[in-house]
């Protein structure tokens, strides 16, 4: 093992040594034929092969996730054999550091007897134009070289061990993320990602929510027959996609729920802002880019898209003024309203969508269920339609429990009361009972919110005999303009045939 390993080193060291004095001192175009035969040569020398998975990929370069799974993987296995490691912050893990073999390291790994050397490599790309991203020139890449005999072995076997691990690690390493979409500047390349993205650490628990019991518990059910769903959605042949509307007056924890169900699910929330999308391809392109095990949230749905397919269109007169003056066009573009359309939308919903690797939810939220285009919220495209409303009784202790941290207290019973004749969201009631001081106790923190309640109570119904008299006052109106036509009906008659009936 030993000479073989030595072996391997010396003719890497020799390839490489061969390899910078060729860099340097050969030209372009003499450099990419000795190349070709060099690569031939060594291909029939040596008896190892090497693989390699090159970080970015594809046509437009994205990142690979092969390169991450195996970074995972030599995150965990190399750092304890590797002799020359790097440190680097670990966005994506609970520690607050990771530990992985630095650029141009090498570490052996035996798997079922054979032996395998992964290879950590970075090299620069020369590019002419000024960058602001440095590393972005910067290509970096796994090596994994084995003996030829092996190569069934790391190909069938080998590998899919390490993808799997890799991923497996990851999962259980990351923190949640919450995404949201850039707006266009030329999404160019690899360079500027389409969606910029934060750690996602909303406290909102299904615990700490304040609804009925039992519509929670039909929610908690629901994701998690949809989580667990994987062999239901195959043998039925659907996508592994689950559409949730969630509706109700601001203020009723529609927020709260989708945060309390990423951190249910463990999964991503990517907030999609449909006003910062210019049209239905860029709609396309950023939901293409979300990963599974994800919630696509899209907020305020009826404020978000012009639901008709009609825009506002700017005077004529306005338009050739604003053309002139170059910083107008520029802040123009920028701002130029979004054209997805709701066709655009429901075809990305089901159409593209459906193709994309499963397990993601997509979730609206709107105050105005009734505003909604009933192609939207039908049932396939919209599976669960979730009312949150005015704080009732249940969702009440909840929030005493959060908040004041009480089962029960003798004032209950008077709030209990008052949230059955008065509306008021949970927000209110947490804003109201919450101590405003270290001397706010809970009889003070409830009391307050008693008072408050009766205040919204005697509100409401003067806003009701308000709108009583209003509408008393114009059915009196309506009345007497109906008197009017009456009189002058007959009046034109008296004229005409000079007689009263
Ligand atoms: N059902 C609830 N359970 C627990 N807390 C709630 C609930 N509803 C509201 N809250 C509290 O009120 C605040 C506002 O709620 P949230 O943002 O979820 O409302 P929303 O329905 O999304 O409102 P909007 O329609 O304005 O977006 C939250 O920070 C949360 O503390
Ligand atoms: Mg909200």
């Amino acid at each position: 093992m030993g000479s073989e390993w030595s072996l391997l080193g010396s003719f890497t060291a020799t390839i490489m040594i061969a390899y910078t004095v060729f860099d340097k001192f050969i030209p372009n175009h003499i450099r990419s034929y000795v190349q070709i035969y060099a690569h031939k040569l060594i291909g029939f020398l040596s008896p190892y092969i090497q693989i390699t998975f090159p970080e970015f990929s594809g046509e437009r370069l994205n990142h690979s996730e092969l390169f991450t799974a195996i970074q995972t993987y030599l995150v965990q296995n190399s750092s304890q054999r590797a002799r020359k490691l790097k440190a680097e912050p670990a966005a994506d893990s609970n520690s607050p550091f990771l530990l992985s073999m630095d650029d141009n390291e090498e570490i052996t790994e035996i798997f079922q007897g054979v032996k395998l050397w992964w290879g950590s490599h970075k090299s620069m790309i020369k590019t002419q134009s000024f960058s602001f991203y440095p590393s972005a020139d910067e290509k970096r890449f796994y090596t994994l070289t084995f003996h030829k005999r092996h190569r069934d072995l790391v190909s069938t076997t080998y590998i899919p061990h390490v993808l799997e691990q890799g991923k497996s690690l990851k999962l259980k390493n990351r923190q949640l993320k919450l995404f949201t979409n850039n707006s266009y500047t030329g999404w160019g390349g690899y360079r500027k990602s389409k969606w910029s993205h934060l750690v996602f650490e909303h406290p909102a628990r299904f615990e700490t929510l304040a609804m009925e019991k039992a519509a929670k518990e039909e929610i908690i059910d629901d994701l998690l027959t949809f989580k667990n769903g994987k062999e239901y959605y195959d043998k039925i042949g659907k996508a592994w996609k689950r559409g949730y509307l969630l509706y109700g007056p601001p203020g009723t924890g529609k927020s709260t729920m989708i945060a309390a169900m990423a951190n249910f699910l463990y999964y991503d929330v990517y907030d999609l802002e449909l006003t910062a999308v210019k049209d239905n391809t860029q709609l396309r392109s950023l939901l293409i880019e979300t990963t599974s095990k994800s919630i696509i949230v899209i907020e305020d749905i009826d404020c978000s898209l012009d639901l008709t397919g009609k825009r506002v269109v700017k005077k004529e007169k306005e338009k050739s003024e604003d053309a002139k003056d170059p910083v107008k066009k520029v802040e123009e573009e920028d701002n130029k309203e979004s054209k997805v359309t709701l066709s655009g939308l429901l075809n990305c919903i089901d159409g593209i969508w459906s193709g994309c690797a499963g397990e993601r939810i997509i979730i609206f939220t709107t105050n105005h269920v009734d505003k909604l285009d009933p192609a939207l919220i039908r049932s396939g495209r919209m599976d669960k339609k979730i009312e949150l409303s005015y704080c009732c009784y249940e969702a009440f202790k909840v929030l005493a429990k959060n908040y004041l941290d009480v089962d029960y207290h003798g004032l209950f019973s008077v709030v209990e009361g008052l949230l059955k004749e008065t509306k008021m969201t949970p927000a209110d009631v947490a804003e109201n009972m919450m101590p405003k001081s270290k001397r706010d106790d809970v009889e003070t923190c409830l009391k307050k919110l008693i008072e408050s309640l009766k205040k919204a109570k005697k509100k409401a119904e003067e806003e009701e005999a308000r709108l009583k008299k209003e509408e008393k006052e114009k059915e009196k109106e309506q009345e007497k303009l109906a008197e009017a036509k009456i009189d002058e009906k007959a009046g034109k008659e008296v004229k005409e045939n000079g007689f009263v009936h």
